[in-house]
């Protein structure tokens, strides 16, 4: 995996969204090929959001042939309330860029049958050729999506409980009040994370520090579900400096210098293709 290190969360939105930016036109997609992306929700993905609309505006990249699939959405809250995984990403994203409302997924945390709806979903998902680029972030307790620890690391999408940590993290978008915030959520698995293509996470503060160094310094464990991206092949998180304040100072310095590494590779290669030697490709190299 590669770790890309940003002095603040408003420059990993920036790094995160002109990632994002260059798959999505590198793909060229169209109405019979459309990009898939998975998106996440939470405040840490608010300024790569915020840098997608204005790439948008500015005519560098369109969401129009992009079909999305949101990480989750609680159980039992209503559709159109404020703190529903819904309202969220159309007020934060959604309605300010040109996507078809026809293609953005997400749970439906109310659905009669919750377990069909998550089945629904994963076959969704299959038939339009399964996740390109899945976008994610991470609570305090290392759970991506709502795969919280002890989730099997080969879940799919499914009903889960939340942890007692994760309801006391989230209380603050329920007026600090945990009876208020819902006790389960429908989730995509590790699993389905990890089938996608490419994987993108974004960890940004101090109170993130812990699950990463758990995540990238330690081996694959179900406690911490980010550290199952050890076994993806692409796979990359994207954090800013205070997120890195329990990382060994070598860890920080290793990631740093492949960052350099890569960028030369890639500029190589671009300079490649530009003269008609070398071939379009996604992914230069493997430097991780
Ligand atoms: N289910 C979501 C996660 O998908 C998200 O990554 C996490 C982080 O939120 P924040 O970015 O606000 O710290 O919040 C919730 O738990």
């Amino acid at each position: 995996m590669r770790l890309i290190i940003r002095d603040d969360p408003a420059s990993v939105g920036d790094y995160i969204a002109k990632y994002i930016a260059k798959r999505i036109n590198a793909f060229k997609p169209t109405p019979e090929k459309p990009f898939v992306l998975g998106l996440p929700t939470g405040s840490s993905p608010i300024p790569t959001y915020k840098h997608l609309i204005q790439l948008v505006k500015d005519g560098k990249l369109s969401f129009k042939n992009v079909v999305t699939f949101n990480m989750d959405e609680y159980v039992g809250l209503p559709k159109d309330h404020p703190e529903s995984y819904h309202t969220f990403m159309f007020r934060e994203f959604f309605s300010h860029v040109d996507i078809d409302p026809g293609n953005v997924n997400i749970l439906d945390g109310n659905a009669r049958d919750l377990i069909g709806e998550c089945k629904r979903y994963e076959a969704k998902i299959k038939a339009l050729g399964g996740i390109e680029l899945f976008l994610g972030g991470i609570g305090e307790d290392g759970h991506i999506a709502f795969n919280e620890p002890g989730s099997s690391l080969a879940s799919r999408t499914r009903i889960k409980t939340l942890a007692y940590d994760t309801i006391l993290a989230n209380a603050r978008f329920f007026n600090n009040d945990i009876a208020l915030v819902p006790r389960m959520a429908l989730t995509v698995g590790v699993g389905t994370v990890l089938e996608s293509r490419e994987v993108v996470v974004v960890v940004t503060g101090q109170r993130k520090s812990l699950a990463l160094s758990k995540a990238i310094e330690e081996g694959v464990n179900h406690l911490w579900t980010l550290s199952a991206l050890q076994n993806h092949p692409w796979a990359l998180i994207v954090v800013d400096e205070d997120a890195t304040a329990e990382l060994h100072v070598k860890t920080v310095k290793y990631f740093k210098s492949i960052e350099r590494v890569q960028d030369e590779v890639e500029a190589r290669h671009d300079l490649l293709k530009a003269q008609g030697v070398a071939e379009e490709v996604n992914q230069v190299g493997s430097m991780e």
